[in-house]
């Protein structure tokens, strides 16, 4: 697990409904669990609290050792910079009890007069996860006056010694850890304790993600994601509109290439037309796209192409050219179902319902999620790429992993909600994500934009309405 991985589960545990309080109560109960399994009880303990939630965790750590030993909590720090709200719940429940001491350290003057001789064991939790450079006062203080009595009392630090990465850090006999020890941490002893995440975690995909996903990369014109799409043919010119449409909330550009004569039917300022001759994708076209390829990030190809032999050997041809991460979706995956080595060695993603999935590689997903996700991920390791199986649930695999998620309603049967989804998940992968991160992010914007369309409308709405509804999802996730 990366500490970015932490941020993620944590964001989508609260959407689960688990609370930072839940979490808080569950590490400094398993701070104290350890302690008293190793120590054993009746012991003398001093807490070093910080006003971070690193410092939380000690509060309730101090709290829970309280019942079978001798307290005293030294917060190292100014009181009113307690800042969050678990935080300081926590520390006002010590507030009123009366069996535990509690002094308060504003200054390294206070803490390098401190005497801990006598103490069993010291519980460093000045800092954590969230240190940002060398300590600073008091906190330097503090972990230099615990460092003297390394080797004479036992020193349990909370997740991490506090100063790490620095020099300056806690001589620690070992760390209590939450849930899963992480890649980052190195060069100290460790004990996972478990704070509570279910194993949902693990596949469900969430605001967490999103958040990552969304996030600007510049200041600049352009440089936050430029996508192309291709798609249309005859009379369906929707589609790829509809996908372009959803795309052009998220990116700085959206390049719509279509045959003309669909072509002339759409205006909309906010999408670059780019008409092909004729009406329908051909091989003669390969060779101009490509070039306009070259000047994106990333490609949705499929959307409205129709099914003529000459086009789907234009998508084949345009796809073993194509240097770009590529979403493949509709009747682009009908094209490549006949040839799938095209594929090989590019960075893409399949948006396969059910049925073209069954189309791509000869079998029907059935039953249970898990089995569902199982057969999605051996056709994507098969395939070397990432598929994102639509349904009820939505199944995204890379291969390697699963994931699945649930935005989305019953209203979005309706036609062109699949295009959208491609066009959002190719201003994702425009946007710089891998293509596992970008179809999961995908499905669940184009899910959550859906709920809030439901949310108005009841059931009986438009794809394009969903469309519109994708820069209200993203604001949902920012503030989430
Ligand atoms: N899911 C989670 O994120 C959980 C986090 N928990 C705890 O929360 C901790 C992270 O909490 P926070 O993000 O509040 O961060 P910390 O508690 O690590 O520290 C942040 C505080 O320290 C100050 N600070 C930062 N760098 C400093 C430095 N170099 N010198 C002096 N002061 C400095 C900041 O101004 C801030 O007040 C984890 O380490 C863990 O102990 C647990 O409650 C369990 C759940
Ligand atoms: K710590």
């Amino acid at each position: 697990m990366r500490i970015e991985d932490v941020y993620i589960w944590d964001i989508n545990a609260k959407w689960l409904g688990i609370s930072p309080l839940q979490l808080m109560e569950n590490a400094g109960s398993g701070v104290a669990r350890v302690i008293e399994e190793r120590f054993g009880r009746g012991l003398k303990i001093a807490v070093f609290s910080g006003t971070g939630n690193n410092g939380g965790d000690g509060f309730v750590a101090a709290r829970h050792l309280s019942f079978e030993n001798e307290v005293t909590l030294f917060l190292v720090g100014d009181e009113a910079k307690i800042r969050s709200e678990e935080a300081k719940r926590n520390w006002e429940i010590l507030g009123g009890l009366e069996f535990m001491e509690i002094k308060v350290l504003e200054d390294s003057s206070h803490v390098r007069s401190l005497d801990l001789s006598g103490f069993d064991v010291i519980v460093d939790a000045l800092l954590g996860a969230g240190t940002k450079g060398e300590p600073r006062e008091p906190i330097r203080s503090a972990i230099e006056k615990i460092n003297e009595y390394a080797g004479k009392a036992k020193i349990v630090s909370v997740d991490l010694p506090s100063g790490y990465p620095s020099k300056v850090r806690v001589k620690a006999d070992f760390a209590v850890t939450f849930q899963w020890d992480k890649e980052e941490y190195e060069g100290f002893e460790r004990v996972v304790v478990k704070i509570g995440y279910p194993r949902e975690l693990y596949h469900l995909v969430g605001p967490g993600e999103a958040k990552f996903a969304l996030r600007k990369k510049g200041q600049h014109k352009g440089q936050n994601g430029k996508l192309l799409v291709v798609g249309g043919s005859g009379d369906y010119f929707g589609a790829p509109y509809l996908a372009s449409k959803a795309a052009s909330y998220l990116v700085d550009l959206v390049y719509l290439a279509m045959p003309e004569y669909s072509a002339r039917r759409i205006s909309d300022p906010d999408l670059i037309l780019r008409p092909v001759e004729g009406d329908n994708f051909t091989p003669e076209h390969v060779e101009g796209l490509i070039e306009l390829a070259g000047k994106v990030d990333a490609v949705v190809i499929g959307p409205g192409l129709g099914l003529r032999g000459e086009t789907k050997t234009f998508v084949r041809e345009f796809i073993k050219r194509c240097e770009k991460p590529l979403v493949i979706d509709a009747d682009g995956l009908k094209a490549v179902a006949e040839d799938l080595s095209v594929l090989r060695g590019k960075k893409f993603v399949l948006t396969p319902h059910a049925g073209e999935f069954r189309v791509l590689f000869g079998l029907s997903p059935e039953g249970s999620l898990r089995e569902k996700a199982e057969l999605a991920m051996e056709k994507a390791k098969e395939i070397g790429g990432v598929i994102l199986l639509k349904g009820p649930y939505d199944i995204i695999s890379n291969g390697k992993t699963w994931k699945y998620n649930k935005t989305g309603n019953r209203g979005m049967t309706t036609g062109g909600t699949g295009d959208v989804l491609a066009g959002i998940v190719g201003a994702l992968l425009a946007l710089g994500n891998e293509p596992l991160r970008a179809a999961s992010v995908g499905a669940f914007l184009n899910g959550l934009a859906g709920d809030m369309v439901k949310e108005e409308l009841g059931e009986n709405f438009t794809a394009l309405e969903v469309a519109k509804k994708v820069p209200h999802a993203a604001k949902w996730v920012e503030e989430f």
